[in-house]
């Protein structure tokens, strides 16, 4: 038996305590030397069904940075699938390493095999530095994977679900904000022109609304003024621009300290996951000044929406719209709990996300 030494002994304690703060069911940490593998799945909640979130490989600077990464993540997907209504539990897995220096088949194999290893309490999917040809690896080892290319029965690309859920999402803000979801001639900034930002330009265009968007590249923005008439807002001016509307669609914790006494938008609605920098705190700024803030993990959930029906076995473009359509009246139903409340409408979302899953935990309770 390994002596613990005193420091090894408050790593042990703190790690317990982080777990315990976000109350995760299981942790596994994944290592294999051959390929360089370290990798860490975090079960958060299975009380709906199997937990389910991508796999994410990035160059984390510490582990510990990795790890809390991993938990945090897992809780936001016990939350949006539980808030999106699907019958499925959260988790995440992250590979820790440089995905264009060590990923390789052997490592996706690997990883594949620890996945199996829980038996199906986690299905994976795509998510940052992740390909559907990463799935298929995967899908070598172990059948509890999801996001597989369309031609092995898989649901396909996710982007024009999650596209849709945020362009529901923010009709719904709209009514809320102007009476009215109607968003032509409402100026709406798209902060980053990838996968989910092109389909939300796509929707707001045909709508009539004044669009600019903002991306780091300029080859992304040629994709776009090549499609569609929309402004160009450079990346340093996103936080102070004139718009009624912030779509967040690039990166987490936008929503800070920095930029948020800066904003001159009535409504935030994007679909970055984490876009609070600080749940609480910066939730209750926005509240303060009077921007309503549609929450990230209830209006970007149609792309996990496709993933769920791959997995069920019975997905269907026109089903998973419908779910997703939902979103509209979900946002809604946040708006009036958080006016009710004078709680902010992240908090409100997170309220009713986590009485559906002790609704449905009693009911499955045996007799
Ligand atoms: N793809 C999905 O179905 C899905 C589902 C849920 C959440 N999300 C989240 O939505 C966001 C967008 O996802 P995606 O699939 O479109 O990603 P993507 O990588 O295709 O697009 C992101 C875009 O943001 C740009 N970008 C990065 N930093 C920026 C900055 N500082 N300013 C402006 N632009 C910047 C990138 O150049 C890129 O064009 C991500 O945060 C993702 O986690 C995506």
């Amino acid at each position: 038996m390994i002596e613990l030494t005193e420091t090894m002994n408050e790593k042990v304690v703190s790690l317990f305590s982080e777990i315990e703060d976000m109350n995760h069911e299981q942790v596994v940490l994944c290592h294999d030397k051959e390929t360089g593998l370290k990798a860490i799945i975090a079960i958060h909640n299975t009380v709906l069904g199997p937990a389910m979130g991508g796999t994410r490989m990035w160059n984390y600077a510490s582990e510990q940075e990795a790890m809390t990464d991993a938990l945090r993540l897992s809780r936001g997907m016990t939350l949006k699938n539980a808030i999106a209504g699907l019958n499925i539990g959260g988790g995440k897995a992250v590979i820790i390493g440089d995905a264009s220096k060590i990923k390789n088949e052997a490592l996706m194999r690997r990883f594949g095999k620890f996945v199996h290893s829980v038996a199906g309490k986690y299905y994976t999917a795509e998510d940052v530095n992740m390909t559907t040809r990463d799935m298929e690896y995967i899908r070598m080892e172990t059948p509890y994977v999801t996001g597989l290319p369309e031609f092995m029965g898989g649901a396909g690309d996710p982007s024009p679900y999650t596209a849709y859920g945020v362009y529901m999402g923010m009709k719904a803000a709209a009514k809320k904000a102007y009476g009215s979801d109607d968003l032509s001639g409402k100026k709406v900034l798209v902060q980053g022109t990838g996968n989910v930002g092109t389909h939300l330009i796509d929707y707001l265009t045909k709508e009539g609304a004044k669009v600019s968007v903002s991306d780091i590249f300029e080859d992304k923005i040629k994709k776009i003024t090549d499609r569609f008439v929309v402004d160009i807002i450079p990346a340093d001016e996103v936080a102070h621009a004139n718009v009624d509307i912030y779509a967040p669609c690039a990166l987490g914790g936008t929503l800070n300290d920095t930029t948020i006494s800066q904003l001159q938008c009535d409504i935030v609605a994007g679909a970055a996951n984490n876009q609070l920098l600080d749940e609480l705190k910066h939730g209750t700024q926005l509240l303060e000044r009077g921007i309503l803030y549609a929450p990230d993990f209830l209006i970007n959930g149609g792309g996990i929406t496709n993933v769920y029906y791959e997995y069920a076995g019975n997905h269907s473009r026109e089903r998973v719209m419908k779910q997703t359509e939902l979103i509209y009246d979900t946002t809604c139903r946040v708006f009036d709990l958080s006016q009710q409340s004078g709680k902010t409408p992240h908090e409100a979302a997170i309220k009713i996300a986590e009485e559906r899953i002790k609704s449905i935990g009693n009911i499955k309770l045996p007799l």
